[in-house]
This record gives structure tokens, sequence and C-alpha cells, in this order.
């Protein structure tokens, strides 16, 4: 059996895009295997987030097939990619910031309201930080925090695949690093995580495969650490 066959995600020709406009994507595919990190790169408007979007069921895809776990859930909504296993982090507006950490991650876990609050202890043990800030209203936190919190009540819904959309934006090198280090924490306890970055080279490196997305197309695949080193790449996000 492929590694394809056997996988928690796999999408297959993907066309999506928005209202009457032309399509951003133009017939992605991909997969992500158990255990793997996986990471989409690629140029600014390449469709990236759309991508994203288009898995969790918040853009509809006009063609092509998804499947969760073996599942087709090309044409589940939102609600129902997320009772099927995906958990989502969006880029910006991810965390309600006139709410406090334990209301954020409270709100997050309505798939099992019954099982949000061992849910919340399972976080509060995993990142301290956020224990320690359950009563501070989201706004507070720092960049690096906040990402934290977004990055828990994705969790909260104990999903089977975490999508992370750009997790670093906006963070100092050395937050964007503690986040990094969280991402790879998070998936060595058995959960697989796709994520989109514009830290090309830094997500790369952590990532098991990795896919170059360039006008709404495959450009590339490989193994994450090979294609962080590869010339071209390199070339493509580092300038030369
Ligand atoms: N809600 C929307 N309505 C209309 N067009 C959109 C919408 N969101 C994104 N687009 C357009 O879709 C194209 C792809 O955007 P997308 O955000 O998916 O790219 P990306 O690869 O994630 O880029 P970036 O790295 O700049 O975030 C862009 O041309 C963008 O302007």
């Amino acid at each position: 059996m492929s590694a394809a066959a056997g996988a928690v995600l796999r999408a297959t020709g993907i066309v999506a895009g928005y209202g009457a406009a032309e399509q951003i994507l133009k017939g992605t595919s991909l997969h992500v295997a158990p255990g793997e990190i996986v990471s989409i790169i690629g140029p600014n408007g390449a469709g990236k987030s759309t991508l994203l979007k288009t898995l969790a069921g918040l853009v509809p895809a006009r063609e092509g097939e998804i499947h969760l776990g073996g599942r087709d859930v090309t044409r589940a909504d939102a609600l129902g990619r997320s009772r099927a296993g995906i958990g989502f982090v969006p880029q910006e507006r991810n965390v309600f910031g006139a709410m406090t950490v334990s209301d954020n991650l409270e709100i997050s876990g309505f798939q099992n309201p019954g099982e949000v609050g061992a849910r919340a202890e399972e976080i509060y043990a995993r990142y301290p930080m956020l224990a320690d800030k359950r009563k501070a209203l989201a706004r507070t936190l720092s960049g690096g925090q906040r990402q934290i919190l977004a990055m828990a009540m994705g969790l909260m819904n104990a999903p089977s695949l975490l999508l992370l959309d750009e997790p670093t934006a906006g963070l100092s090198p050395k937050a964007a690093d503690e986040l990094f280090d969280a991402i790879v924490a998070l998936n060595r306890g058995g959960l697989p995580i796709l994520m989109v970055e514009q830290h090309a080279l830094e997500a790369l490196a952590i990532s098991t495969r990795g896919y170059v997305l360039v006008s709404g197309r495959n450009s590339r695949e490989g193994a994450g650490p090979a294609l962080a080193s590869d010339p071209d790449i390199r070339k493509l996000f580092l300038g030369g």
C-alpha cells in the first residue's frame, strides 16, 4: 500500500477560488501520512492559505476530492470536517481577544462539550504558560503566547490532523523558533500536522515532507530537509 493510500488526509485535483474570479487552486494534490509534519511553501499569492481553507471546508472545492482517514469529506462543510477530525488554526483573528484564555479554550471544544474540562486540563499540563494565564484576556498575551493559545484551541476537539496557517507570522525570530519547537513536540505525541509557512526553510527543516505551490499548482515535493537544501528552493526563498 502506498503512503497516499494509508493517508490521514488525501486531496486530489483540487480546484477552488472565490466568487466569479478565476480559480486560485488549479488542480492541487497532496497527502499527509500518519505521524508526518508536512509543509506547504510557495510565493505570495500562490494559493497556500486558500488550500488550507479548502481542506478545512471554508472554501468549497469546485473539482477534486478530499479524503480524511479514508472517508470522502469533499461535500462536508467546516463543521463536518471538524467532526471528521480536522483542527484548523487560521492565520489571523485566531483568538478572541476580549475573552479569557480559559473561555477561548472552552468555546473551542464545541464537538464534545462534556469533555471540555478534561481537555482544558490536558492543555494546561502541556502548556503551563496557558495555565498561569487562564484568567487573562487573550489580547494581553504576547504574539508567541497568542499563537500557542490558537494552537491549543485547535486541539480542544481532539483532532486527528492539525492545519496551521502561517503559525509564525509576525513573531520575533526567538518566538518563531519556540513555536516551531512546540509544533515538533506536538507532532512527537503522534499528531500529524499540515502547515503553511512563510519561513519556508525553517519549516522544511522540521518537516517530514514539503510541497511547493506555485500559481495554484504543485511545483515540487520531497523530503523536508532535502527541499530545504535544494539550490533552486534556496534561490526562490533566499534570493540566491
Ligand atoms: N476572500 C478572498 N476573496 C477573493 N480573493 C481572495 C480571497 N482570499 C484570497 N484571495 C486571493 O487568492 C489568491 C491566493 O491567496 P492566498 O492567501 O491563498 O495565497 P497565499 O499563497 O497564502 O499567499 P500569502 O503567502 O501572501 O498569504 C490571492 O490572489 C488573493 O488575493
